[in-house]
């Protein structure tokens, strides 16, 4: 198995508090990994690193292949668009946009001929149960639709790692296990490594490896 994710001895302070202290962290291809742990530990914060979103005090991480720290931002940007993919609590949709619309978002940024980025988003689409939504505003969508489309939307580039932070944090508990069936599928599915922060331990278990954050320090739990 190869490795997506490598990260190691990311350190990371926040006012007087040391967020990552020394945490390492390696996700393999097809893996799904939870991460816990109390509240303000810094699980959104580690994610935020791992995506190359924050910049770690020092320490590495590399995704399928290629560092996102120290390296410009511009080009930590476009790793993340090609190759990390993001769901987060609250969807975080465009609601100016259609769920076709902000599926495609990132295809088109990343610089995808249009034809095939919309044959994949309606491939994604209908996986997702959404294809006949796919007109529909954003805004109007139920808690479990958003989510899944926050899920086509961060398969859309096939990117080779997939962090969800809280993704059924905001849901009706009717939802949570269909999202989860749906976001612990993706790692067999794809092949995509899958990171995600919860609160929830159900949720938790279904990962193949729990991972608690606390006091800075980054260790492997039976969930
Ligand atoms: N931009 C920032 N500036 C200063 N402190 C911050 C910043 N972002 C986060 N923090 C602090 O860092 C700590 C970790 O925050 P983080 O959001 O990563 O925790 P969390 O484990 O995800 O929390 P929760 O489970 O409540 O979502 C908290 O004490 C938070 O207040």
């Amino acid at each position: 198995m190869s490795s997506i994710l490598t990260a190691r001895g990311l350190r990371l302070a926040m006012g007087n508090q040391t967020v990552l202290d020394e945490v390492d962290l390696t996700v393999q291809a097809g893996e799904s990994v939870a991460v816990i742990g109390p509240s303000g530990s810094g699980k959104t914060t580690l994610l935020s690193c791992l995506a190359g979103l924050v910049e770690p005090d020092s320490g590495e991480v590399s995704v399928a292949g290629q560092p996102v720290t120290s390296v410009p931002k511009k080009r930590r940007a476009e790793i993340r668009l090609s190759a990390v993919g993001f769901v987060y609590q609250f969807g975080e949709l465009l609601p100016e946009l259609t769920v076709l619309e902000n599926v495609l978002l990132p295809a088109l940024l990343a610089g995808r001929p249009r034809a095939s980025a919309r044959d994949r988003a309606t491939t994604l689409l209908d996986r997702l149960d959404l294809a006949g939504l796919a007109d529909r505003s954003a805004a109007v969508l139920s808690g479990g639709e958003r989510q899944r489309t926050a899920v086509a939307r961060a398969l859309i580039n096939e990117p080779a790692l997939l962090l969800a932070d809280e993704p059924t944090g905001a849901l009706d508990p009717a939802y949570v296990d269909s999202v989860a069936d749906l976001l612990f599928s993706l790692p067999v599915d794809f092949g995509c490594a899958l990171v995600l922060v919860t609160h929830n331990t159900a949720v938790a278990r279904r990962a193949k490896r729990c991972l608690s954050l606390s006091d800075g320090t980054l260790t492997e739990v039976a969930c």
